[in-house]
């Protein structure tokens, strides 16, 4: 049976490397390959989430802390916290053979190639401002989605157009004093840069979460959006 379908016989994480990003790229920006049907070709559906949860957020504002939080209270059959930055960071250990854990992670090993990695994910963005987006949610079956790291409009625009009833967005802050006790000190290139500064005149968030207090106190205000996404189940 032959249908018009978006299909790689490749499992996610191949989907990083060099030469299928390429083929990836390739057959999605034609967007017309037709391939035969297979049950595998079921995880390049765009999934439809209920819930789309958008974080954004300087960094050391807590995104990740909130997101991880808030993804406890509601559980993993219900919800999954995906980063767009992690497919942009796989690729980027691949090739520079670097340690992806730590990229990940909250400490200071990510922050030496960051700008190194913020050129790359904005040459991949020239092309297709939703690449990165699409990658983070390839095959994701949770009801609420968990996006931990918008950084530009390009990124909200995505997840609204995508899915326009679902997606409600959310900005983390706190004072650059909080920031600097988390290991943030200001970087020319970075800190005043789009990826950073990209969603600074955004003044519809759905909640503007201060992450300054103690857990009681972020509990609190994230209770509406735990309320939101649990009345949705
Ligand atoms: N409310 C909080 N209470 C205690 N520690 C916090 C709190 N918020 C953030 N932190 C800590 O501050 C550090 C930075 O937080 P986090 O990694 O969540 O920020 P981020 O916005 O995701 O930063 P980046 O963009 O650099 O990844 C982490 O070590 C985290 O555990
Ligand atoms: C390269 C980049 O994705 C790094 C994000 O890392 P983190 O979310 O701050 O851990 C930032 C960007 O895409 O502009």
């Amino acid at each position: 049976m032959w249908v018009t379908q978006l299909h790689f016989d490749v499992e996610p994480q191949d989907v990083l490397t060099s030469q299928s990003v390429r083929h990836f790229g390739f057959v999605y920006t034609r967007g017309s390959l037709t391939v035969p049907f297979s049950p595998g070709s079921m995880a390049d559906v765009q999934p439809t989430p209920r819930l789309v949860l958008v974080f954004s957020g300087k960094r050391k504002s807590g995104k990740d802390h909130v997101t991880n939080l808030l993804h406890a209270r509601l559980g993993a059959p219900l919800s999954s916290i995906l980063r767009l930055s992690a497919p942009l960071k796989q690729h980027f250990a691949q090739d520079h053979s670097l340690d992806l854990d730590l990229l990940l992670g909250p400490g200071p090993y990510k922050e030496r190639f960051r700008s190194e990695m913020i050129q790359w994910g904005e040459d991949q963005r020239r092309n297709d401002p939703g690449y990165f987006c699409r990658l983070a949610t390839r095959g994701a079956t949770e009801p609420v989605w968990i996006i931990s790291d918008a950084r530009r409009s390009t990124d909200l625009t995505w997840f609204r157009t995508q899915y326009p009833d679902k997606t409600r967005t959310i900005r983390v802050q706190c004072s650059d004093q909080i920031r600097t006790t988390r290991g943030w000190s200001f970087t020319e290139g970075v800190d005043d840069a789009e990826s950073e500064c990209g969603l600074d005149q955004v003044q519809d968030w759905d909640w503007i979460i201060k992450n300054e207090g103690d857990t009681e106190d972020l509990e609190r205000q994230l209770r509406p959006v735990i309320d939101l996404a649990l009345k949705q189940d």
